[in-house]
């Protein structure tokens, strides 16, 4: 599903993000990414989304090389990935099921498929009572939900979390990690950018620790969370 073998990144201006960075990650999988601020979590997920290129070495997303992927095959690639921000990036002139229904309206999706779909994704992260309201509106746990769910709303085969619950206490924190436990029972790939440590402590799934752009490897292989 997801391979990196000896990629590196590196910045214009000469910063070194990732140094030749090597791992696997299998369809189905859910796998935490941590680190220390600057250890490159976000370059790593951005490469994914190839939202930036590696300077060397190769990356695979679901038997892709996105190394060789052409400009104009990237959107395609996109729409099999979803991805959840910190700050949830919601428009809060719009209301929450216009907020889901925004990549199935760009994909070219009709009227009914949208209602069916924005309506499955939201029953998944329990808003569905909450469709018609504005998300100023809500909670910043149930905003963060509302971002979930427009991440699922394509239903695709990878998930990416990028500090998915930097603003949330630790019972709100502990809800949407167990949000994305449920997605990772149906069969979808998640990985999590994280610093909460504690957070994670518990759940029993790997890690990938990176320090200064290196996977750290002390400790235990690519790192067994237990
Ligand atoms: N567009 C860019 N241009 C130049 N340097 C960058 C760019 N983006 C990130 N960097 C640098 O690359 C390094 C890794 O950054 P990255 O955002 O991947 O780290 P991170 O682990 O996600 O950090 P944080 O936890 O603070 O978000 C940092 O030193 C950062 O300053």
């Amino acid at each position: 599903m997801i391979e990196f073998d000896q990629v590196s990144k590196r910045y214009p201006g000469g910063h070194e993000a990732l140094k030749q960075l090597s791992f696997q990650m299998p369809a189905g999988d859910m796998r935490f990414l941590t680190g220390h601020s600057g250890a490159g979590k976000s370059t790593l997920l951005k490469l994914i989304m190839v939202m930036e290129r590696a300077t060397s070495g190769q990356v695979v997303v679901n038997g892709h090389n996105l190394t060789r992927l052409p400009a104009r095959r990237i959107p395609e690639l996109r729409r099999r990935i979803g991805v959840v921000f910190q700050n949830h990036q919601l428009l809060f002139d719009r209301s929450v099921f216009d907020n889901v229904a925004l990549p199935l309206v760009i994909a070219g999706y009709g009227h009914r498929d949208i209602g069916r779909r924005v309506r499955a994704a939201l029953d998944k992260v329990g808003l569905l009572d909450k469709e018609r309201q504005n998300p100023i509106s809500l909670s910043g746990g149930e905003q963060q939900r509302v971002g979930i769910a427009r991440a699922v709303v394509n239903k695709p085969a990878l998930l990416l979390a990028d500090e998915p619950t930097g603003n949330l206490d630790p019972q709100l924190s502990a809800e949407i990690m167990h949000l994305f436990e449920q997605f990772k029972q149906v069969g979808v790939t998640v990985l999590i950018a994280t610093h909460d440590l504690s957070l994670i402590a518990r759940m029993p799934y790997r890690l990938l620790s990176l320090r200064n752009g290196q996977l750290v490897t002390a400790g235990g292989g690519d790192d067994v969370a237990q």
